[in-house]
């Protein structure tokens, strides 16, 4: 299966329509490719708070018409990053995911929003339901940036059938090494592809990590993104999730069901 990690760089000088149609024409020219990844938020840029009610949009709005007839023309699975979607008195941060033939075939609601006491946790609501996507032969489990910082996501996901985990981020360059070590033990301690795609370029005043990368099941880094603005193209093999975790079977020695009260004396 090729996939390919599109890492858009977000600049605030170029309209958000402009960066719609530019990346649909980046999705269009991946038609070599089975699955294309898009960042978190590319749209309207993931620091931007002061825009997000204004690009706001429902799940069918804008970008889904952009994303879907890119998918449609590639005939590629997308996984399109994420919108800011309204819902009702809502905003969520929610992923989008297309088939071959243009149809939506999931959305996640980013669970763990960033910002602590300001921008996104306060802005955002939460969404509660993990979400994995069955493509044919390879089944992916979807998280958005802050999420690769909780592990017990990523293991509900590999509960659920994931072999391949897909964080699209807008991760910050000032945290660039967590990025590298969270994808790499995601990838590690699941047996599982990481497919990580951040953007490029500051917005916000907040310069971009760039250095989106993809893992293998056994953690080596198969690609890693430089700063710019870059298509990542990389080969995955479904049968390697099921080789590594047949030849060293880790996940099989979890116990359940931890924290156990301490033993006290
Ligand atoms: O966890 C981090 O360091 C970055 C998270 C983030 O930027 C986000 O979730 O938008």
């Amino acid at each position: 299966m090729h996939a390919s990690l599109i890492q858009i760089a977000v600049d605030q000088d170029e309209p958000v329509k402009t960066r719609r149609e530019r990346v649909a024409e980046l999705v269009r020219a991946e038609r070599d490719a089975d699955l294309v990844v898009l960042p978190e938020l590319w749209t309207v840029g993931a620091f931007a708070y002061e825009s997000f009610a204004a690009e706001a949009e429902p799940l069918d709005g804008p970008t889904h018409e952009a994303m879907a007839a890119a998918a449609r023309d590639a005939g590629v699975w997308l996984h399109a990053g994420s919108v800011v979607e309204a819902a009702g008195d809502d905003l969520y941060n929610t992923s989008l995911v297309y088939g071959p033939d243009g149809t939506r075939a999931a959305a996640y609601r980013k669970i763990h929003r960033f910002g602590f006491d300001r921008g996104e946790a306060v802005m955002m609501a939460a969404g509660e339901e993990l979400v994995t996507v069955p493509l044919p032969g390879l089944t992916l489990g979807v998280a958005t940036c802050y999420d690769l910082r909780f592990p017990e996501l990523f293991r509900g996901l590999v509960d659920a059938g994931a072999q391949a985990l897909v964080v699209p981020a807008g991760w910050p360059a000032r945290r660039r090494a967590h990025w590298t070590l969270l994808a790499q033990a995601r990838a590690v301690e699941n047996q599982a592809y990481v497919l990580a795609c951040g953007t490029a370029g500051t917005h916000a005043g907040v310069e971009q990590a760039g250095h989106s990368i993809v893992v293998d099941p056994w953690g080596e880094v198969l690609a890693e993104a430089g700063p710019d603005e870059e298509v990542l193209r990389v080969e995955l093999d479904p049968e390697k999730v099921t080789a590594t975790r047949e030849q060293f079977p880790a996940l099989k020695d979890r116990v359940l069901g931890l924290p156990r009260p301490p033993r006290h004396g």
